[in-house]
């Protein structure tokens, strides 16, 4: 049984490549989805992904991937700043996740540099525009099976 990943963006990702593209980029979730597949297919993982506008389903899809899932991969959008829920989730099914954010958060507004999960992320990755979730995948690679990562 193959590894597998579970990738999840959160409110208003589903406009990428035209959200704000000075800050977000071109790239459209669905350019984001299909590399992600690609590139953990050719490393030999399994990827499954999911989007929504909504903190519940949100959570509802974490809590569904327990015991089903070896990694997760979400960027909570909006919800980074304000979720307790979606931290209490994460912490809850048990599984490791690498946060991911387009923008480096930490260089905008105030009230976006601090996130409800980084410090129980295992990594952070933040300001790489949509390669972060590359390199995201990357990481969690070399976590799984050491030999597999770059
Ligand atoms: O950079 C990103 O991917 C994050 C995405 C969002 O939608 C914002 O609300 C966050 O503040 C940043």
């Amino acid at each position: 049984m193959s590894k597998s990943i579970l990738l999840i963006n959160g409110p208003n990702l589903n406009l990428l490549g035209t959200r704000e593209p000075h800050i977000y980029g071109s790239a459209t979730l669905a350019d984001v989805e299909t590399s992600a597949k690609q590139q953990t297919e050719r490393l030999g993982f399994s990827l499954s992904t999911f989007q929504s506008n909504h903190e519940g389903h949100i959570i509802d899809r974490i809590q569904e991937a327990r015991g089903h899932c070896d990694f997760v991969i979400i960027n909570p959008g909006g919800l980074t700043h304000t979720s307790v829920a979606i931290r209490d989730a994460l912490l809850g099914v048990q599984i490791p996740f690498v946060e991911v954010h387009v923008s480096n958060i930490h260089a905008r507004e105030s009230w976006r540099n601090h996130s409800y999960l980084s410090d129980k992320a295992v990594a952070v990755i933040c300001g790489l525009g949509v390669f972060g979730y590359t390199a995201a995948i990357d990481f969690i690679a070399q976590k799984l099976d050491p030999q597999k990562g770059s």
